[in-house]
């Protein structure tokens, strides 16, 4: 008799891992059906069917398993959104995430379609992800996909943290650098009683960026200044630079843009830079997965490893440099808040 083979380890994540697509495709579907606008209040799969003209058992089956991930909850044979996907996956919603999730499938998901090929072949020398990158109009699309990433909870984020710099009351004048739709920037503003607000990117991006200076109703306080931050002036004498997710495009010359910066703030001015921090050998945290596919195909690594930004920056003067980890829906970002002397 062959005995069956001991078994100490327990293959349950493995097999969530297989599971994980089935997720992101009922989500990306429902989405795309715009299912979860029909789901505010409860409501049965029939009458679900009718409103988005689909086949009735079909439509029960998809239900129940957006029930099975925790997007809507079934009670009674009744089907509702639960709270974050009414706040997030429904068209109307003020976060409405779906450009950042498509956006994020495209350059994140899509990218691995060829995963085989690149691990064995490596970058294709002439690689359209890494020309796409170079194309301002490509970041004016990434600028409208950005919103939802900011406006749903990580401005909220960070402008609690802003607010209560003990220099905060006394500011005048912020830039909100490589600021792609501006939204964080236009929180800070808004935040403050009077402080005016710079938003600078790409000509074709600070388009979009103007838009929402519009939409939140701050064009007597902000202004965008179009160019490229690494070869063009980008003003000077702010009481505040913040630059959230852009260095990383600079990395390579990091001295160089973060003494740029150094300069362009007066003193006793503030640079906080909102970046992610890898730690454990550049294996965390987990959320930069998202960058794997755009890393093999241009072979860069733009992530930067936790602390690189604070040692830049006192490398390039700053008098103090204060770092913090922060917990927001897209994983671990670090903020670093460097003061001038
Ligand atoms: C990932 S987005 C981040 C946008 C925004 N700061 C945010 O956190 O949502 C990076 C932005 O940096 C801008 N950028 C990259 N390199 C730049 C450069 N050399 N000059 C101006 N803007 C640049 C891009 O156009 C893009 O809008």
């Amino acid at each position: 008799m062959k005995r069956l083979p001991e078994v100490n380890e327990d293959f349950s994540k493995l097999y969530q891992i297989l599971l994980a697509p089935i997720r992101t495709k009922l989500m990306m579907t429902g989405l795309e059906l715009k299912i979860f606008n029909e789901l505010s209040e409860f409501i049965s799969a029939d009458r679900v069917a009718q409103a988005i003209g689909s086949h009735a058992e079909n439509t029960r089956r998809f239900l129940d398993s957006l029930a099975m991930i925790d997007l809507v909850e079934k009670k009674n044979g009744l089907y509702r959104n639960l709270p974050a996907t009414q706040i997030f996956l429904r068209e109307c919603a003020l976060a409405y995430l779906e450009p950042l999730f498509l956006a994020t499938q495209r350059g994140s998901i899509d990218f691995l379609d060829n995963l085989n090929d690149l691990i064995r072949q490596g970058p294709s020398p002439i690689s359209p992800e890494a020309a796409d990158m170079a194309d301002e109009s490509f970041w004016a699309v990434a600028a409208e996909a950005g919103v939802g990433w900011a406006v749903g909870g990580v401005s909220q984020i960070i402008t609690k943290i802003i607010r209560q710099l003990p220099e905060f009351p006394s500011f005048k004048k912020m830039l909100d650098l490589g600021g792609g739709p501006g939204i964080f920037g236009i929180a800070i503003v808004s935040e403050h009683p009077s402080m005016k607000g710079i938003i600078f990117d790409q000509p074709a991006v600070v388009k979009v960026a103007e838009k929402y200076i519009r939409e939140y109703e701050l064009e007597d306080r902000m202004e965008t200044m179009a160019g490229d931050y690494m070869k063009d002036s980008i003003g000077q004498n702010y009481d505040l630079i913040w630059a959230s997710a852009t260095l990383n495009f600079v990395r390579h010359d990091i001295d160089a843009m973060i003494k740029k910066i150094y300069d362009a703030i007066r003193p006793g001015g503030v640079f906080i830079s909102f970046a992610d921090g890898m730690t454990h050998e550049r294996t965390r945290p987990d959320t930069m997965l998202g960058h794997i596919g755009s890393g093999m195909k241009t072979g860069t690594d733009f992530g930067f490893e936790q602390g690189e930004i604070a040692d830049a920056m006192i490398r390039a003067g700053f008098r103090s440099v204060r770092s913090r980890t922060l917990k927001t829906p897209v994983g671990d970002m670090d903020m670093d808040i460097a003061r001038k002397g």
